[in-house]
């Protein structure tokens, strides 16, 4: 994966808002997870309560488990980047009614569990903060040589392309992971397994069929799956010491959230990998949603949006 910043302010005109740094918002964050050790300890003790707790409730769906440490990385350190990972409490189903696939609880959830951490497909290109990036700035980018991996090119191809038979398509989110994990990728010299802390080596998976996903066909899927945001989360960024640009990506198991207006998740941006918690209760069997709006660039996602 390559994050390539290739979208001038200049180019976009000076959309670029400021956000108060050295008040409000801006330092309320920095004060919550600073690097003192003192407030280190806080918040891993808290974290671990959070987790122990969580896992003493009854008939709640298995989110991912998160290690304090691991979370102190992540929102500390710029080079650190989660394993891709789906919680075993999520599981993707067919909706009638034109809706396609969506992911469902398998089990209870509560806010804040982690339901999935997803890695993008090929590149994300990011622009400055406050952007509006569209799907047309970051095809090309996909489509250059040797963008696509075979297991990126394997997860792009399960996605939703536009045409009622891709929504029908019957796959798993197993699928992704096994392409991920080099399943897609045997006959292949790509490094396909994931990068992360916790990756240990697995027999190899079964092969996904990798379907060609190149020209009109990716453009299509790029359009219908690409998500992006204006501005890195507040206060991740400046704890990584990264900049809040603006993003545009695929991340493919992200991809099969449907839209409400009233959605039960919340995805969050940290380093190239996606984060989707819960937001809301969701009982067994309820769809997981995210919404498609206010990001000009899911306007392409779902328009006929009747909630
Ligand atoms: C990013 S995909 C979501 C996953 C897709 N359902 C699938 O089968 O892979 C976006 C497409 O899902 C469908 N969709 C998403 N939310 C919907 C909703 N609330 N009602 C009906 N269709 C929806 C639309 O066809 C939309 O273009």
């Amino acid at each position: 994966m390559e994050i390539i910043d290739f979208i001038s302010p200049e180019m976009l005109g000076s959309r670029a808002l400021s956000f108060p740094r050295d008040g409000g918002m801006g330092s309320m964050f920095h004060s919550g997870l600073g690097p003192h050790t003192s407030r280190r300890s806080a918040v891993l003790v808290n974290a671990k309560a959070k987790i122990a707790q969580n896992h003493k409730k009854d008939g709640r769906g298995k989110p991912i488990t998160e290690s304090a440490d691991d979370m102190y990385r992540l929102y500390t350190a710029p080079d650190f980047l989660m394993k891709p990972q789906v919680s075993p409490a999520v599981q993707l189903q067919q909706f009638t009614a034109g809706k396609g696939r969506g992911l469902v609880a398998k089990g209870g959830i509560i806010p804040g569990d982690l339901l999935l951490v997803s890695q993008p497909a090929g590149r994300v290109v990011c622009g400055p903060e406050g952007a509006s990036l569209r799907p047309e700035q970051l095809i090309p980018h996909l489509q250059a040589e040797g963008a696509l991996s075979a297991a990126d090119k394997a997860r792009l191809s399960l996605l939703f392309d536009g045409t009622p038979e891709s929504g029908q398509r019957p796959i798993s989110l197993k699928d992704f992971f096994t392409a991920l994990s080099g399943g897609a990728a045997a006959s292949t010299k790509e490094p396909a397994a994931p990068k992360g802390f916790g990756v240990k080596a697995k027999p190899a998976p079964s092969p996904v069929p990798v379907e060609e996903v190149a020209g009109p066909r990716l453009e299509q899927i790029v359009r219908f799956n690409a998500w992006g945001i204006e501005y890195a989360d507040f206060g991740v960024a400046p704890l990584r010491k990264q900049r809040s640009n603006s993003y545009i990506g695929v991340w493919p198991e992200f991809s099969l959230l449907n839209h409400s207006c009233i959605p039960n998740t919340q995805p969050l941006l940290i380093g190239d990998r996606l984060l989707l918690r819960a937001a809301s209760n969701i009982p067994e069997g309820g769809e997981l949603t995210t919404s498609y709006l206010g990001l000009a660039v899911c306007t392409h996602w779902y328009l006929a949006c009747a909630h």
